[in-house]
């Protein structure tokens, strides 16, 4: 391995459970880790950096594991006694994998992009406790921000474009953190400068198949979001058809991301297309490996640009 490529896979050290963060231009919100009581209180500890690889194999930090799971698994309250054993194999897994990934991201933050519904702050949640970095939704920060609790009202007693400057004011602010993973607003790839900001840590985009996402939607009613709430029609009909022409709109701009995860490729791998026989664990399990195969593949590339002494062939 060339030098450049030893340098960028060096290890950071580790700096501490709480990202560096700084207050907001317009100073109404304030970076805090919304899970750091949380996370002390609870089993999911992986404290010792250097003893993780070690205690994943003991039964010890095995059941840390499974308590890990089944803190998310309140989301999926109807999962059988089956599933539940296998997904605590499918937690160690992904335990596993964030410790290998973790050194290289040089505590880059994570940015999760994709359409209303597409599970950006289930996958987030979870990639921020394997990874011990704080979780951010930027459309609370933007609720925050303004001193309305909710995207719908924004939209209704403002407008859109006021919500998207406020996301962008978010965004820039994050963009100077470390250590976040920040599940973005559906709509927030649409402006360019946005990818600016974006482009200081890694951009992730979860492409879940429409139909799950319309399903998704329906299931939980569609006043917490403006866009879809106002059209006619039977809930499943009317979100699919609004999230068909904004994917029509969106879609180049979700493929800016640095990796993509798509479920819709993850069941087919399966056998079948069946997109909601997918974990959350699942999930960001792939996260993770697409997570990895981009930095991977940026030291790579940043390492051919130097010879065997270490100096820029260019
Ligand atoms: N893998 C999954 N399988 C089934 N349902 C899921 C999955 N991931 C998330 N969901 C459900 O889909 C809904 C939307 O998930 P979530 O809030 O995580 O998405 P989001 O991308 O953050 O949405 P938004 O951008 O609208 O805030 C929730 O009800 C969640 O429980
Ligand atoms: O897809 C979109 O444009 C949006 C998604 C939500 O996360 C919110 O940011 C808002 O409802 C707009």
């Amino acid at each position: 391995m060339e030098v450049g490529a030893v340098l960028d896979l060096q290890p950071c050290s580790w700096v501490g459970s709480e990202a560096k963060g700084r207050r907001s231009s317009g100073g109404s919100w304030r970076f805090q880790d919304p899970y750091r009581e949380e996370r002390r209180s609870s089993m999911v500890r992986f404290c010792n950096r250097r003893d993780n690889r070690a205690s994943v194999r003991s039964g010890h930090v095995e059941l840390k594991v499974s308590c890990c799971y089944k803190k998310h698994q309140d989301h999926f309250s109807q999962r059988s006694t089956e599933t539940y054993h296998k997904s605590i194999d499918e937690a160690l897994l992904l335990k596993s994998k964030s410790e290998e990934v973790l050194p290289y991201l040089n505590e880059r933050c994570i940015y999760l992009v994709g359409m209303m519904g597409s599970g950006k702050t289930t996958i987030g949640k979870i990639l921020s406790e394997v990874l011990r970095y704080s979780f951010f939704d930027s459309d609370k920060l933007v609720e925050q921000t303004v001193g309305i609790s909710s995207v719908a009202q924004i939209f209704k007693q403002y407008s859109e474009a006021f919500f998207r400057d406020n996301e962008s004011e978010v965004l820039k602010d994050l963009s100077s953190m470390s250590r976040l993973v920040v599940a973005t607003g559906g709509g927030a790839v649409i402006r360019p400068i946005n990818w600016k900001f974006m482009k200081h840590g890694i951009s992730v985009w979860l492409d879940v198949p429409l139909e799950a996402l319309a399903r998704r939607i329906a299931a939980v009613g569609t006043d917490s979001r403006p866009l879809l709430h106002y059209e006619p029609g039977d809930p499943y009909s009317k979100a699919l058809a609004k999230l068909t022409s904004l994917f029509e709109e969106r879609g180049e701009a979700y493929a800016n991301a640095d990796a993509r995860v798509s479920l819709g490729e993850m069941a087919a791998k399966k056998g079948h297309g069946d997109v909601s026989t997918l974990t959350p664990t699942d999930i960001a399990f792939e996260a993770l490996l697409q997570i990895e195969n981009y930095v991977m593949d940026n030291a790579y590339a940043s390492s051919s640009r130097y010879n065997f002494t270490g100096a820029r062939r260019d």
